[in-house]
């Protein structure tokens, strides 16, 4: 399928923990089309964040498709919490378990969409034995943990390369890319064929008042 409209997804990862449902509702109304929820358990990736509680509470401040990235291991377990907590999209890492076909499935049984996540040093192989039962691939172009690195720029290569298999396929499968994302380096995603783009210092800097124009600049 061809590379849809571009769609941008704050992280909430830079937002302010201590008033995130007022954030989500902040940047649904600045014009943000998925909110992107980063989920680290402090040994697949060197950070703690989010668990399902706080996923099902924030919940209603938003009507937008909750994406839910899991930097989590092992994943299934986890997997049925998060989707009744009211992810829309769960992400997991292929590192993150032994089946990784088996882990879409069980996604894919809740009636969620599956998206499956390459690090920055996680080949294009990884992805393509399953490419067909994605519903998004996530190319990571920082190592996952932490927000406000530097973009990765041998990612590109990887999202052009995506995009091809992708569109050879004619499938609906969303590319994502997440890390390192500003108004710049968008720009180069999209030429790449990226259709959504995760961001977090370059949404949520310079507070609330600026929410509506960097996302503006980012879908530009
Ligand atoms: O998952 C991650 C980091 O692990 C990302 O979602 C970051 O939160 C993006 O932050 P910026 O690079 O846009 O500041």
């Amino acid at each position: 399928m061809a590379q849809q409209p571009v769609r941008i997804a704050p992280s909430i990862l830079s937002a302010d923990f201590a008033a995130l449902g007022q954030e989500i509702a902040a940047v649904t109304a600045a014009g943000a089309d998925w909110i992107h929820v980063d989920v680290m358990d402090g040994h697949f990736v060197p950070n703690l964040t989010i668990g399902p509680m706080v996923v099902k509470a924030l919940r209603k401040h938003s009507a937008l498709p909750f994406d839910v990235h899991l930097m989590i291991t092992p994943v299934d377990p986890l997997v049925p919490a998060y989707a009744e907590a009211g992810a829309d999209v769960i992400s997991f890492h292929p590192e993150a378990g032994p089946h990784v076909h088996r882990t879409i499935q069980l996604i894919k049984g809740l009636g969620k969409k599956a998206g499956l996540v390459l690090n920055p040093a996680t080949p294009l192989a990884a992805v393509e034995p399953v490419l067909g039962d994605l519903d998004l691939v996530l190319v990571m172009s920082v190592n996952p943990g932490f927000g406000g690195q530097a973009f990765i720029d041998s990612q590109l290569a990887k999202i052009a390369a995506l995009r091809k298999a992708i569109d050879a396929l004619g499938k609906p499968i969303a590319l994502e890319v997440d890390g390192g994302v500003n108004a710049e380096t968008a720009k180069r995603c999209i030429v790449a064929g990226a259709d959504v783009l995760v961001a977090g210092t370059a949404v949520f800097g310079g507070g609330p008042a600026r929410y509506a124009d960097n996302i503006k600049a980012l879908r530009s």
